[in-house]
């Protein structure tokens, strides 16, 4: 592991950093804001999986998550979306496949089985790095996300209840299954194979018995991709007929952007640090 910078914030470090990865095959880049409370001891950890065209930057500058990660003794980890410059075809050609576009995902299909492998990366490869190389409590684990990664959030906690123990999502594609990006992404990664595509869909986990701790989820009213990709209410359906606690508010007028999630930004890591902290 490399660092690439390390920046005084909030009375301790927020960190870039880089490793080679075995799961991608290539050097990933990540984020790591470390709170006071990590100088004395070691803190829960909670991971934030960003959307479409995202890298570890984007929340790490435009979320505003870390005052609050430090009044409640939270490590933010931030990675990036995708691998990045691995040389396969067609890899930059669309902002909704390909780099940017990775989907918490471990691909079956060629050329792109042997590096993304996102929810593996995410899931084992950098949740030990990083229990390995800061202070962070292993047992204290959460997970949220935006969008793509809201999906990433919500799919890797349902299927991993003993590693995540608290999750939420800022306008998350609820069923990809069931809507365009989602589609496009599963064909590509996953093949036609709708089994395959079922392990990776928060509703239809959720249908098939997975479950997670109490969800929070954000959904702004006027997001532009509210109808065609998100459709919470298929996901709060199924949450309700399998009896997954949800907490899903509708934001009157909040689109899909930063300037919302930064809003209820603080409400999740509340909801976060409730759940690992009992603060
Ligand atoms: N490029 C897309 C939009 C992509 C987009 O909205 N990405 C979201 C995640 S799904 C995001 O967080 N973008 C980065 C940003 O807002 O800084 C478009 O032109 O419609």
């Amino acid at each position: 592991m490399k660092t690439l910078s390390e920046q005084a914030c909030f009375g301790c470090i927020q960190g870039f950093y880089a490793h080679d990865s075995a799961e991608t095959g290539s050097e990933m880049r990540f984020a790591v804001y470390l709170p006071p409370a990590a100088t004395s001891a070691s803190v829960p950890v909670l991971y934030y999986l960003a959307g479409l065209t995202c890298t570890e930057e984007t929340a790490t500058i435009k979320a505003g998550a870390q005052r609050v990660a430090a009044e409640h003794g939270l490590m933010l980890v931030m990675p990036d979306t995708s691998p990045r410059g691995v040389g396969l075809p067609g890899e930059e050609d669309d902002w909704d496949f390909g780099t940017g576009a990775g989907f918490y995902l471990d691909a079956v299909m060629e050329p792109w089985a042997d590096c993304y492998r996102m929810y593996s990366y995410i899931r084992d490869e950098l949740r030990l790095l990083i229990n390995e190389k800061f202070p962070a409590d292993p047992d204290r684990t959460g997970i949220f996300g935006h969008s793509m990664g809201g999906h990433g959030a919500l799919t890797i906690a349902l299927k991993n209840p003993e590693l995540y123990k608290s999750v939420s999502a800022f306008a998350p594609i609820s069923s990809p299954m069931q809507c365009p990006w989602g589609q496009k992404a599963f064909t590509g990664y996953l093949g036609t194979d709708q089994a395959s595509w079922a392990e990776y869909d928060a509703t239809a986990l959720v249908k098939n018995g997975k479950r997670a701790p109490h969800i929070l989820i954000d959904q702004g009213t006027a997001d532009q991709f509210l109808c065609e990709q998100l459709k919470p209410e298929i996901f709060e359906a199924a949450c309700k007929e399998a009896g997954q606690p949800l907490t899903l508010r509708r934001q009157d007028g909040y689109d899909h952007s930063y300037y919302f999630i930064q809003t209820f930004m603080e409400d999740h890591i509340r909801h976060h640090a409730a759940h690992l902290t009992g603060t």
